[in-house]
């Protein structure tokens, strides 16, 4: 069953709106930010993340954003090129704002935590100049990553962005992704999330997303009465993630999918999210059943949890499919499939 329809004949698979930032993973771990000394540098940034997901699963990625005017804007721009991102609408700030920084902690085999830097914050200038409707027509897709939202003059960008696609008949994604930096309040998040999930096809999110999203509407809400709800204003499929419980994918037409994750060794607990929406979103592309996109998001997210990056350590199409191959022979027809 197709939810989505996606013009084969526009040029990018999907454009996505957001931050590009940096990640610092110890290389020292199991101990606190602060006993590690030795980190490494990988291209960071949650709807980066997945556009770098999209491009090694062969997939075509256009990009709004705004990065530092310096040699970190250089790093994740020249990143983005090697991967074969377009980057024709990233911009450079003008009046010194810096890239965000994540710096990781791995505490221990379960435990892990982000510290990130985002005063002056580089992505949040992202301006309604940025973002031109030729682009968005080019795009059989677009995402819009939650965060985006937190503050002016980002937050009018992406709206503008959804008010375009709308009317150019581009399906919309919106990634709740909330990041609890920037944000001035919570009230802000279920205006502004809660706005762009009306407007958007599928919407993907935690139960705690969803929850911040809905506080103004009707907190306190099981899954599947949030389904009913944003199908009811549009949404196709309704994405609902339960970390390492797994997840259900609820669709317009009254199904709903569950997938659990795969069983792998956990190095961190962040970026799972990151392989997911990339792997889902490419399943969707390829026209796959919904259940077939959930298992292959689930073992993308499995080997992203299990990898010492986000953004570098995105699979390919074959690696993932030889991953849940040796699952099933291992474990079972069924393992994922609850
Ligand atoms: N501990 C884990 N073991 C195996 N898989 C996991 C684990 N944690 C997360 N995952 C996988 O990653 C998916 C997304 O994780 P999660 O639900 O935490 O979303 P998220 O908060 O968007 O992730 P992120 O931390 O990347 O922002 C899960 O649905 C699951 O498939
Ligand atoms: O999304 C962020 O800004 C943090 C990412 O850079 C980091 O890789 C992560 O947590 C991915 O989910």
């Amino acid at each position: 069953m197709k939810y989505i329809e996606f013009d084969a004949n526009r040029k990018f698979d999907l454009t996505l709106l957001g931050r590009v930032t940096i990640d610092f993973n110890p290389v020292d771990y199991y101990m606190t930010l602060a006993e590690s000394t030795t980190f490494k540098k990988y291209l960071g940034g949650s709807p980066a993340n997945i556009a770098v997901g999209l491009s090694r699963l062969g997939k075509k990625c256009g990009f709004f954003a705004r990065v530092s005017d310096d040699r970190f804007g250089d790093f994740v721009t020249g990143y983005f090129e090697k991967e074969g991102i377009d980057t024709s609408r990233i911009r450079r700030c003008e009046h010194g704002e810096k890239l965000g920084l994540t710096f990781t902690e791995i505490l221990s085999e379960t435990s892990s935590n982000i510290l990130m830097y985002r005063n002056e914050i580089a992505d949040l200038q992202l301006c309604v100049d940025d973002i031109d409707e030729e682009y968005i027509k080019q795009s059989k897709a677009i995402l819009i990553s939650g965060t985006a939202l937190a503050q002016s003059p980002s937050r009018e960008a992406a709206l503008k962005a959804l008010f375009l696609a709308k009317k150019t008949n581009t399906p919309i994604i919106f990634d709740i992704d909330y990041r609890p930096y920037n944000w001035v309040s919570n009230e802000d998040m279920g205006i502004y999330y809660a706005f762009a999930a009306k407007q958007a096809d599928v919407i993907l999110g935690s139960r705690e997303e969803y929850d911040l999203t809905e506080q103004l509407i009707e907190p306190g809400r099981t899954d599947p009465q949030t389904a009913a709800y944003w199908h009811k204003q549009g949404a196709k499929i309704v994405v609902i993630k339960h970390g390492k419980e797994g997840s259900t994918a609820y669709t317009c037409d009254g199904q709903k999918f569950t997938i659990k994750p795969f069983p792998i060794k956990l190095l961190k607990g962040f970026g799972g999210g990151d392989g997911y929406a990339s792997a889902f979103l490419y399943g969707l592309m390829e026209g796959w059943e919904v259940i077939d996109c959930l298992e292959f998001g689930s073992a993308s997210a499995s080997l992203l949890v299990a990898s010492h990056s986000c953004a570098d350590d995105m699979p390919g199409v074959e690696k993932v499919k030889k991953y849940i191959a040796d699952c099933k022979q291992k474990y079972g027809e069924m393992i994922a499939r609850a």
